[in-house]
């Protein structure tokens, strides 16, 4: 009788145990299902696209970014995945074949079409903004620019794509965007830790923007951007300095070296030896050489170089003006500037330039030293060196080095000691800096202005219940193979 109520009490304790890890089991399976669409991990990633179009002074970029689907207001997720040079000359420059500026983009948009899965085509949006080359065709002649952009319009009307407009952007947006590319792909937004500036140098403009301490939005109102990104508050100082990019600054430098008439120009600022015969009408067309072409009845003069850094120096000041300043203070041709703040990401032309020269990590004294060497080589020398390096590139580095040292100095007020905040950057994370990213992340809304809800669990706690709910079945199953020998055992002990 003992032994009869002992072995039911094992069958009611047995099923006990079985009903409790049962309701266990199906809560953790509830879990896990649950857990898995919440978290909604992309273990079947889809990419969503986008395209900008940088069509800059010199030339125009296709750039196409990806970020995973579903996951588009969480910063720092969006990636460059391609960048496409278009061939030839920026769009600016088919102002005399207007229809021509279209066709131009056609083989970078065949290699997008390629590039993203045929299925997100028509929801991948697709913008063209135009800088400082359009700026300066459309204060030269607006119906030739609309007529450009005309052309580049139908192009992109034509692709697959969700196309979304052509458009100049203003100089203050291409400054504003710039750092928030640059401030997103550092990840400095979703922190909201301190930001970096941005210096962009193209070539027709540049721009300076910054986080500054001090409110220069009631000095300058035209130079504050406000953003209230990620749940934080910026206020930007920004500015673009129209005809300061290094194409139409070098263009400013002859025309004002060439004012006497002479035939030949001895410029400091290109290697001894260097010797080209130029137009005229190469220098003096540009909206931003103001004064007339010396009256002789020549068509070109013969450009000479010197190679004189300190000489150089000197020529490349004088293209800035630094008196008349109407603000508290200023940077030049009387553009307010707040005090410098914060470390800076120099990008473009400034990165060209100064990775070419070699110039990226040293001091500011170092720098100039090493620029006046290198402008003192005579050029057969430098054309030796460098045999693969396009000769037009090659025989202005020491004029767009010398610019850009005066441009940082003498224009924004950079001295030795902040030098040092200054990195000279092409990519962040693999996406190039430039104000393309910032632009699309702003059209498409992918940065929130307040800061997302935290997702239910964070990655690490998805992990570690996916191992409980693991080791919890794994008992279970465990069980069920013990057990399955336990009826034999109570039969043995009945029997007995
Ligand atoms: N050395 C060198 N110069 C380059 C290279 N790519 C572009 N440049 C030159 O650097 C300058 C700036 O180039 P970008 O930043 O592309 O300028 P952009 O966007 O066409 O001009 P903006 O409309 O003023 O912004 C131009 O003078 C270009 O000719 C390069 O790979 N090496
Ligand atoms: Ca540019």
């Amino acid at each position: 009788m003992a032994e009869q109520r002992e072995i039911k009490e094992n069958n009611a304790w047995h099923k006990a145990v079985i009903l409790f890890i049962t309701v266990l089991v199906i809560t953790a399976i509830v879990a896990l299902v649950t857990t898995a669409v919440l978290q909604n991990q992309p273990l079947l990633q889809k990419y969503k696209y986008g395209i900008v179009l940088d069509a800059g002074s010199s030339h125009t970029a296709v750039y196409i970014y990806e970020w995973p689907a579903e996951k588009e207001n969480d910063t720092g997720r969006v990636q460059q995945t391609h960048a496409c040079k278009v061939k030839g000359a920026g769009i600016s420059s088919y102002s005399v074949f207007p229809g021509q500026a279209g066709a131009s983009l056609k083989s970078c948009m065949k290699e997008a079409e390629s590039l993203i899965p045929l299925r997100r085509h028509h929801e991948t949006p697709l913008y063209l903004g135009a800088t400082a080359g359009m700026r300066l065709l459309r204060m030269e002649n607006q119906s030739l620019s609309d007529l450009v952009l005309g052309s580049v319009e139908e192009a992109l009307r034509s692709s697959p794509f969700s196309y979304q407009g052509a458009r100049i952007i203003t100089g203050q947006e291409e400054g504003a965007f710039g750092w928030v590319t640059v401030n997103y792909l550092s990840d400095r937004l979703k922190q909201g830790s301190g930001t970096t500036g941005a210096l962009d140098l193209g070539g027709a403009s540049t721009q300076i923007s910054f986080v500054a301490n001090q409110d220069g939005a009631e000095e300058s109102a035209e130079n504050a951007v406000t953003f209230r990104l990620y749940g934080n508050d910026y206020f930007l100082y920004t500015h673009s300095f129209l005809c300061y990019g290094k194409d139409q600054v070098l263009k400013l430098a002859l025309s004002q070296q060439t004012q006497s008439g002479d035939s030949s120009v001895l410029d400091p600022c290109f290697h001894p030896g260097y010797s080209v015969d130029r137009d005229y009408s190469s220098v003096y067309s540009s909206p931003c050489v103001m004064t007339g072409k010396p009256l002789v009845s020549r068509d070109s003069f013969t450009h000479i170089g010197t190679g004189n850094a300190s000489q150089c120096q000197e020529v490349v000041r004088r293209i800035f003006n630094f008196s008349g300043c109407s603000f508290s203070r200023c940077s030049f041709n009387g553009v307010y500037q707040p005090p410098l703040q914060g470390p800076f990401g120099a990008f473009s032309a400034f990165y060209f330039v100064m990775n070419f020269l070699n110039l990226t990590s040293d001091s500011l004294e170092r720098s100039r030293e090493k620029l006046a060497l290198y402008c003192s080589t005579p050029w057969t020398q430098i054309k030796q060196q460098h045999p693969d390096v396009k000769e037009k590139y090659l025989a202005e580095y020491c004029f767009s080095g010398s610019y850009i040292l005066s441009l940082l100095t003498d224009g924004y007020n950079f001295t030795s000691d902040t030098w040092t905040h200054i990195t000279f950057i092409k990519k962040i994370s693999g996406s190039d800096a430039g104000w393309t990213l910032g632009y699309m992340l702003n059209l498409t809304n992918m940065i929130p202005a307040e800061a997302p809800e935290t997702p239910p669990l964070p990655h690490a706690g998805y992990i570690t219940l996916l191992f409980f709910i693991s080791l919890l079945l794994f008992f279970f199953l465990l069980f069920l193979s013990l057990r399955s020998r336990w009826p034999r055992c109570n039969s043995q002990t009945q029997i007995i």
